[in-house]
């Protein structure tokens, strides 16, 4: 069967399709937005139909997209949120549509590699709540993480009913970012969902960020307590042939909008993250432009317009603090990745050369 694309080669921007009264297209409703109708065309979505990545296991992908529902073996290199146009006749071929944002990790143990987690999401909810698990510091480290993936950070400030006096959390954590809105709110009540909804919009993208407890999942139940059948578990088999079920990295709410929960997204680091402490930082950066030497450190050297700032009371020191920690980490993590690309090459080229080495020895 070959199906009408025209229509969303015209796709107007999310913003535009929420106040519409047109109903959403299936692919919409998987996400599809302008950003990806750019790069194709109608010719290509009649050979190539654009299919969404739901979930990554061992099988393969499984893809979804407009009466589609198949996994694709592995092969491309794709992760869960990807948008590739299929190839069905080699679906490892099909080709990956250059992504909105993209959230990466840096892998646990030695060879540190870098791990693609979810794609093309549009808002991250970063969760703390109003008690000892709140830490500036990490908030700082969550929402650099999600501007440097391109993903749009939203705070949320869970469990103010058992909290005293939410105002001094809701005024550290407005002070994090100009860019950045924060939420208040209790998870367990209804007015929960009508917090979020400006975020929660159908043909959207959102995921949580958050430690154990803080309320991901009271908040994720109080967007669809009636979640359509894709988000119940999947049974799969596991390497000893038992049967396991496992949930849905990419499902969607009854309204449309896609909720991506990936084990990874609770292991995540900050990897090449250093465009995103600049954003969070940008006020403390921008003053540093001001500093009379250019590799000036802030600790004292003369004409320090950091230092002055503290002084006039304009700049938090402990802000100061976390900026140089975080991107002392940012460096450090970045500069063992480029260490490790290079030895990869370095390693490549010795492979190389021992096997023209033998090559030639055996002639
Ligand atoms: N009173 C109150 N309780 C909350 C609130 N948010 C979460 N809780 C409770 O806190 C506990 C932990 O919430 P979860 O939603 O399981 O936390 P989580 O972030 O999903 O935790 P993990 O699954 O371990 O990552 C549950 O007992 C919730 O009912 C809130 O805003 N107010
Ligand atoms: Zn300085």
């Amino acid at each position: 069967m070959t199906r009408d694309y025209s229509q969303f080669l015209s796709t107007p921007a999310p913003e535009d399709t929420a106040d519409s009264t047109r109903p959403l297209s299936a692919l919409e409703h998987l996400g599809w937005q302008g950003v990806f109708s750019q790069q194709t065309d109608l010719d290509e979505m009649a050979s190539h139909p654009p299919v969404r990545i739901t979930e990554v296991n061992r099988n393969g992908l499984r893809a979804m997209g407009d009466g589609i529902d198949m996994v694709i073996p592995p092969g491309p290199e794709a992760t869960v949120g990807d948008w590739l146009m299929l190839d069905s006749e080699l679906p490892t071929h099909s080709r990956v549509l250059e992504r909105k944002s993209l959230i990466r990790r840096r892998a646990p143990g030695k060879d540190r590699k870098v791990q693609l987690i979810a794609a093309n999401i549009d808002t991250m909810f970063v969760v703390t709540s109003c008690n000892a698990d709140f830490n500036v510091a990490r908030l700082e480290r969550f929402i650099a993480m999600a501007f440097d993936a391109e993903v749009t950070p939203v705070i949320v400030l869970t469990k103010i009913d058992l909290c005293e006096d939410p105002a001094e959390y809701i005024s550290q954590a407005k002070s994090i970012s100009d860019l950045v809105e924060v939420v208040p709110l209790n998870a367990k009540s209804a007015a929960a969902r009508e917090a979020l909804a400006p975020w929660v919009r159908a043909g959207q993208t959102i995921a949580f960020l958050g430690t154990s407890g803080v309320g991901k999942s009271t908040l994720t139940k109080a967007l669809g307590e009636d979640l359509d059948i894709a988000t119940q578990g999947i049974r799969e088999d596991d390497a000893r042939g038992r049967h396991t079920t496992t949930r849905r990295q990419l499902y969607f709410l009854d309204n449309g909008c896609g909720v991506l929960d990936t084990p990874g997204m609770r292991e995540l680091q900050l990897t090449d993250a250093a465009s995103g402490v600049g954003d969070v930082f940008a006020d403390l950066e921008e003053l540093a432009t001001q500093c009379r030497f250019r590799n000036c450190a802030h600790e004292g050297e003369p004409g320090c317009a950091v230092q002055a700032g503290i002084a006039a009371g304009e700049v938090d020191a402990s802000r100061l603090d976390r900026w140089r920690k975080l991107a002392a980490e940012e460096a450090f993590n970045s500069a063992s990745l480029a260490q490790k690309r290079a030895k990869d090459k370095s390693f490549g080229k010795m492979v190389k050369t021992a096997k023209t080495i033998k090559k030639r020895s055996r002639k």
